[in-house]
């Protein structure tokens, strides 16, 4: 280490996608190591509307690893922090700044402590998967960091151990985690399937549906199932396996008939297995179940499916369009039944990528409040409306998986004292 400068400070900044599964991940082989009972796909999500932002930074000065989320310190002694800075550690390599003077070689990263500042442009722990984009935020600029000479495959298997289905955050595009065979989880990894260009006409709406319903957490809430519900087996074991393979076929031939078939019924089935754990879980809500029935009527009347859905552990819905010209149809159905609040401005109401809100012909409130009934329901009275029952929509789609972000003054930490800009 460069002894005569002690003050240096070396940083390097990462930006990770968020994904949503369409094959879920629900149950776990190994609560320590995060092993799962199934394997499990997922799309990634543009880090332009959703993603993490994690700089970390090294520096002699530093004392103890220290972490801030969203600008507040929190505590880094839990279980799954200290498993994957263990991981990361132990694969460090040489680094040098030439320019700076700073040489810090292989064995010096046991005694070198580690500053974390983490900004996540979503809400956190509110059902939008913070953990996976964090975790994953995480392991990758730590890896930049200490120069860990491995795969993103390699990498996903220690974001693991943070959050499941972190793992999957590795990648863009659709990616599959494979469960696995080995009790040390050394193959129970991600892979990218087809990377986010070979399905780009997807259009994913994500509406954030109200709630203060206090939710049962995922790790709990999996454990909880594993160990009383009869169901969870026949589903990892029968239903699983067979999805998976006629998931990557669709994905592969861009067959969104298939897909949506798959995504719904993957997505009913682990609510469904929710239900029948004890005491009973429940994550959708009335509102949920409304998305539900809207998209089934509108998919029904078209013949063919215009859009899938799929819930997470919460009421939030995740629907996928097959193309624009979907995504505005949907849009417009979706601001019919769920128009805003009074209080609340359309251009808070819809954010993320507002280009759909134009196709679907809605500059301003009066457009929503003009939209017909959607033709599949027009002749069934009374038209239900279900003001404020949305807190807001986001437009995105698919996107691209981790990057480093060499604009300096993205970075969340200050350059010279390593704290919090
Ligand atoms: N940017 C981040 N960096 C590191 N860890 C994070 C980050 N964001 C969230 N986390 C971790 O994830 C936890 C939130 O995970 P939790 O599973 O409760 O919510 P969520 O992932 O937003 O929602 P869900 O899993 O239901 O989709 C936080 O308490 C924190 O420990
Ligand atoms: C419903 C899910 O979103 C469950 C995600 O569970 P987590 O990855 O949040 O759980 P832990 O591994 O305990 O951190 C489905 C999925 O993402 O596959």
């Amino acid at each position: 280490m460069a002894e005569e400068s002690q003050k240096w400070v070396l940083m390097v900044t990462a930006q990770t996608p968020t994904n949503i599964a369409v094959i879920k991940y629900w149950g776990k082989r190994d609560e320590n190591l995060i092993l799962a009972i199934n394997d499990s796909i997922s799309v990634t999500l543009d880090p332009a509307h959703l993603c993490t932002t994690t700089t970390v930074a090294v520096s002699p000065a530093f004392n103890q690893d220290r972490m801030w989320l969203n600008g507040k310190e929190i505590s880094l002694s839990g279980g799954r922090y200290q498993n994957c800075l263990r991981e990361i550690r132990a694969r460090a390599n040489d680094v040098e700044d030439e320019k700076r003077g700073i040489k810090i070689v292989k064995k010096d990263w046991e005694n070198l402590h580690v500053h974390i500042a983490s900004y996540n442009n979503f809400p956190t722990a509110a059902g939008l998967a913070s953990s996976a984009a964090g975790f994953a935020c995480l392991v990758y600029s730590l890896a930049k960091l200490m120069n860990v000479q491995e795969d993103n495959g390699k990498l996903s298997a220690i974001a693991r151990q943070g959050s499941g289905s972190a793992c999957r955050s590795l990648y863009g595009g659709f990616v599959k985690w494979v469960m696995g065979k080995e009790e040390n989880g050394s193959d129970s990894v991600a892979v990218q399937l087809v990377d986010e260009k070979h399905w780009d006409e997807l259009v994913i709406i994500i509406a954030v549906v109200s709630s203060r319903q206090k939710e049962t957490s995922s790790t709990s809430g999996m454990l909880e199932t594993v160990e009383t519900s009869a169901l969870i087996e026949h589903r990892a074991k029968e239903i699983v396996p067979k999805r998976i393979i006629q998931m990557e076929e669709a994905i592969q031939k861009r067959d969104f008939a298939t897909f949506t078939h798959l995504t719904c019924a993957d997505s009913n089935q682990f609510h469904a297995v929710c239900l029948d754990t004890s005491p009973p879980i429940f994550y959708m809500n009335d509102t949920s179940h409304r998305i539900i029935s809207c998209v089934e009527k509108w998919n029904r009347s078209e013949g063919t499916p215009q859009v899938a859905y799929t819930f997470d552990a919460g009421p939030n819905a995740v629907l996928i369009a097959r193309n624009r010209t979907s995504a505005a149809l949907l849009l417009q159905r979706l601001l019919f039944h769920f128009p805003p609040n009074s209080e609340t401005d359309l251009n808070s109401y819809v954010i993320g990528d507002k280009s759909i809100l134009k196709d679907a012909g809605i500059q301003e409130i009066k457009d929503v409040e003009a939209l017909p009934p959607p033709p599949e329901i027009k002749d069934k009275v009374p038209v239900q409306k279900c003001k404020g029952e949305i807190s807001y929509f986001i437009c995105t789609r698919p996107g691209r998986g981790p990057v480093l972000i060499s604009d300096e003054s993205q970075a969340l930490l200050n350059p010279y004292t390593g704290l919090p800009k």
